[in-house]
């Protein structure tokens, strides 16, 4: 499951589901022909009178079509080059009004900041979708949990699982998925996509749930992808109900209730099983300390369900998070790579000075490694993994600028602009580590994992991850380009997709050993 890409579902207002290979069976498609027009003529009716007599300033935006308004203006790819498009033809925010849903494109770092931060008890919350969060119980998942009670006592469960200070205690954990990494890769550097992938998966997996490492096809990587398809399904399947909530109170055996029960069924499944196996591994004394492991010691067993299942959600959604956007940022560095060698050459030798050859890079080694540090700010900048961020929702109208924001209103954050604010980067398309030099610390100078209370929580293990694998990777690696018959090179053009975790199309390239006996470095694997 990629809990991102789930949570993104959740900006997606398309009528059409995007998971191909799952059931169509929304109410869209099962439901008498002669009621959906009829209940689409309610509600787009009754979302006109809604949208009129609204104070203050009218934010600015594409031409609304009569009734419909900006259905059809819906950027449901590359949403992020989208609103860099609108931000030039209407400023910093814009303005869509979907079935009568309110939503709000920013694209400036201040405004963003003033809305999530200053004002981040109003702005704070996730739209409501009575399908999933409601019908499918998908509400718990954190990414989706109002901004509560239930969403601080999941944000101290991941401080506890993800603070730096805990993160040290994974070292050796990193280690080893990184020595597997680079042995996959020197055995079989064509995967090396895959073996990327592999390692933040078996990673978050064993931290959350202490399950031994993973193999690149692991059953459990593939039920975590099965929970992404059904999730996405879910979220993005064109649910009527959504939009007119009321449709809640039919019947059990309609089929929209009866395919939420289904969902809730399996999400249920997925979200206990691993938890089921530590306990009676906690019960029988041989749990391996894990995120599951320690917590469960620490709640009375029967007394606290609800608190059982926050737990049990949180592990999912560390487990879920993690993968495909650590994934993403890992395969953007190597791309970043192939593209400057210059830039790769200089953190090498910055690795051979500090580590030299005869051990690893350690976590320890960082501050000593401001020159990679700055590549991988650029890397993350450059290549944000989640373009625009999971959608936020004020509870409270608000009045903002001149400006008359609804109660409700569906706001999307676009870290993509944010990265290429040319008041803030000069030549922001280019790749240039040293925009960061003189920068202190260790905090990301940078928004690729969000603004205000719920910025990602995952933000320093996501990071930690990312310097161990580059570290290890130029450690041992030099990636070059592939070879045309004629022996030219091949650089491959810069193609990112379009979806909620911005992954770099596959591209060529050759990982060859810097030197002879480099495995032995990692032979331990
Ligand atoms: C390079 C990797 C990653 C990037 C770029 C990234 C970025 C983001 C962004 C932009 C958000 C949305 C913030 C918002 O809604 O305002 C987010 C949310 C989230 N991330 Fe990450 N993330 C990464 C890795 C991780 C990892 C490794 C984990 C778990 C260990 C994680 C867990 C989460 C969770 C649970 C949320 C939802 C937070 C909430 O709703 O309050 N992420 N992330």
């Amino acid at each position: 499951m990629s809990l991102h890409s789930l949570a993104a579902g959740l900006s997606n207002l398309s009528v059409s589901p995007s998971v191909t290979h799952l059931p169509q069976a929304t109410i869209l498609h099962a439901t008498p022909s002669y009621i959906i027009p009829a209940l689409l003529t309610i509600i787009i009716v009754c979302n006109f009178y809604k949208g009129r007599g609204k104070q203050g300033k009218r934010i600015p935006g594409p031409r609304a079509l009569p009734l419909l308004g900006n259905l059809l203006d819906w950027p449901s790819h590359h949403q992020g080059e989208r609103m860099e498009v609108w931000q030039k033809v209407y400023g910093p925010i814009t303005r869509l009004s979907i079935l009568g849903k309110n939503v709000l494109f920013l694209t400036s770092t201040n405004i963003i900041s003033e809305l999530f931060v200053k004002r981040s008890a109003v702005f704070s919350d996730r739209p409501q979708l009575v399908f999933s969060q409601e019908l499918c119980g998908m509400d718990v998942l954190h990414p989706m949990t109002q901004y509560g009670a239930d969403f601080r006592e999941q944000r101290k469960f991941m401080k506890e699982a993800l603070a730096p200070e805990v993160q040290r205690r994974h070292e050796s954990l990193l280690n080893e998925e990184g020595r597997r990494l680079l042995r996959a890769t020197y055995e079989d550097p064509e995967d090396t996509a895959r073996h990327l992938r592999r390692f933040s998966t078996s990673f978050s997996l064993r931290m959350v749930y202490g399950l031994p490492a993973l193999e690149v096809d692991d059953p459990q990587v593939l039920l975590a992808e099965e929970m992404m398809a059904l999730s996405e399904y879910a979220l993005t399947g064109g649910w009527l109900v959504d939009f007119l909530p009321i449709l809640k109170h039919l019947p059990s055996w309609v089929p929209f209730h009866r395919r939420a029960r289904y969902f809730r069924a399996k999400i249920n499944e997925m979200m206990s099983k691993p938890w089921g196996e530590v306990k009676e591994q906690v019960h029988a004394g041989t749990a391996p300390d894990s995120f599951c492991s320690i917590n469960m010691q620490k709640f009375d067993d029967g007394k606290s369900k609800h608190t059982e299942t926050l737990i049990k959600a949180t592990a999912a959604a560390i487990y879920g998070a993690g993968a495909d956007t650590s994934a993403a940022s890992s395969y953007s560095f190597v791309l970043a790579m192939l593209l400057h060698p210059s830039v790769q050459s200089r953190a090498q030798d910055e690795l051979d000075d500090v580590v030299g050859r005869d051990r690893l890079p350690c976590l320890a080694d960082r501050p000593k490694l401001p020159y990679l540090t700055r590549v991988l700010w650029e890397v993350l900048r450059w290549a944000p993994p989640v373009p625009v961020a999971i959608p936020h929702r004020n509870r409270e109208a608000v009045e903002f600028d001149g400006y008359m924001i609804p109660k409700d209103t569906m706001l999307m954050a676009s870290i993509f602009s944010l990265s290429r604010d040319p008041e803030v980067y000069a030549s922001p398309e280019t790749f240039n580590p040293d925009r960061f030099e003189g920068e202190r610390g260790e905090r990301l100078p940078h928004h690729a994992f969000g603004v205000g209370p719920r910025r990602c929580p995952g933000a320093d293990v996501a990071f930690t991850q990312l310097f161990l694998q580059a570290a290890y990777i130029l450690a041992c690696f030099r990636i070059s380009p592939q070879r045309d018959v004629a022996g030219k090179e091949i650089i491959p053009e810069v193609k990112f997709g379009g979806g909620m975790v911005r992954n770099a199309e596959e591209f060529p390239f050759v990982m060859q050993a810097r030197w002879d006996g480099v495995e032995r470095l990692f032979s331990d694997a």
